[in-house]
């Protein structure tokens, strides 16, 4: 039997790629749009991509709208998700794209949100240990920040398999999608065009304590972590190099055998031939993770490098795959697997 989905900030970015993909997918039908100022209006004047939606009007983000739908997608700014949530019936599928549920560690998560913490929600990222178990038969899920699910799927096998010291640098180079559809002031066109620059620098970005809370769970001992995001002038995409130590004894066979048993059942998330690295492009519109790895002798670290589409598998279809194991569908159900190459 078919399940309804309403999408709450549907004019947005995050919301747009829900929509995008609930179009193909055969288990959910598409049912109330609701967005913020834009309410009142048709969708197609915010997503002139998705014909068949087009005619459709967007509600005010209210309960009233959203209640009666078997799951709803939050895709709205931080802050908002909490009190929605807690006025849906636990019978709701609730899918918060926000931030307000994935951290653990209230105290990191005022540190680093500056407001008081809503909660914690069943994590969604199912290739994270016991990821699935968490997730089947959830009525909440809290999906991940991009740059989290990009570092975190790099790393995880090589912690997972104790191979690595748990002391992490990763440098993540990012899209300017990830930032959402409202105009900030760092992303003037004519200043991103042409450039790519660091932000949140120093141990400064909120997805610090996320990368560190999923990273260290999987270790079995804290992690510690120097996080740089670098963005870049393309809309969409992150490449992450994440580095780490090599605990003694570990040759680049090692390594990559160990990826390669580790992420050989996982759907999504893929171990690239020897000697192709991954590249955003080949990620776009696809719920993957390429990933790459080998040994920096000289340094004796181990590298990861992955990439992935940070409004597909880092949120819309990150959030679907969740959904789909919530609701005890096949986990792959309707989510693209073949990126837009070049
Ligand atoms: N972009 C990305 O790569 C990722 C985004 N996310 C998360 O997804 C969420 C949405 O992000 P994104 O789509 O990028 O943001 P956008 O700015 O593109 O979209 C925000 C959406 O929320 C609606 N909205 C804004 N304010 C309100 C309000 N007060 N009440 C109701 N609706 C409101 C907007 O409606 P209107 O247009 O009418 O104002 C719009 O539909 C955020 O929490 C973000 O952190 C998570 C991972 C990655
Ligand atoms: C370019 C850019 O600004 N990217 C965003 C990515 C945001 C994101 O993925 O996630 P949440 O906002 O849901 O945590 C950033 O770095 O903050």
């Amino acid at each position: 039997m078919g399940r309804t989905a309403a999408v709450a900030g549907a004019s947005g970015y995050a919301g747009g790629e829900l929509l995008r993909i609930l179009l193909a997918h055969p288990g959910i039908e598409i049912g109330a749009l609701t967005a913020g100022g834009s309410a009142g209006t048709r969708l197609g004047e915010h997503q002139p991509h998705l014909l068949p939606l087009a005619d459709r009007i967007l509600a005010e983000t209210s309960v009233d709208n959203l209640a009666g739908h078997d799951v709803v997608f939050l895709a709205l700014p931080h802050g908002r998700s909490a009190a929605i949530a807690e006025q849906l019936g636990d019978d709701v599928l609730v899918v918060d794209c926000g931030a307000d549920f994935r951290l653990a560690d209230s105290a990191a998560w005022e540190r680093f949100y500056g407001s008081p913490h809503a909660g914690t929600w069943p994590y969604g990222l199912p290739e994270l240990p016991g990821g699935r178990e968490a997730l089947a038969g959830a009525r909440r899920i809290a999906v991940p920040g991009c740059h989290v699910t990009t570092a975190t799927l790099a790393l995880a096998p090589a912690f997972d398999a104790d191979i690595a010291e748990p002391d992490v640098v990763v440098v993540a180079v990012t899209g300017t999608s990830g930032a959402g559809k409202a105009p900030k002031p760092h992303l003037i066109g004519s200043e991103v065009m042409g450039s790519a620059g660091p932000y949140g620098v120093g141990g400064a970005h909120r997805h610090n304590p996320e990368i560190v809370q999923n990273l260290s769970g999987v270790a079995g001992t804290p992690v510690t972590l120097s996080f740089t995001p670098v963005l870049a002038p393309m809309s969409r995409g992150i490449l992450a190099t994440c580095t780490a130590p090599l605990k003694p004894g570990v040759t680049v066979q090692a390594a990559r055998t160990t990826y390669e048993r580790r992420l050989s059942a996982e759907p999504f998330v893929h171990l690239l031939p020897e000697g192709t690295w991954p590249t955003t492009a080949m990620t776009l519109g696809a719920n993957t993770a390429l990933v790459q790895v080998t040994v920096d002798e000289a340094a004796n670290r181990l590298v990861a490098i992955a990439a992935i589409d940070n409004l597909t598998k880092g949120t819309a279809g990150g959030a679907v795959q969740s959904a789909n194991i919530a609701l005890g569908l096949p986990e792959t159900t309707g989510l693209p697997l073949t990126g837009v190459a070049p």
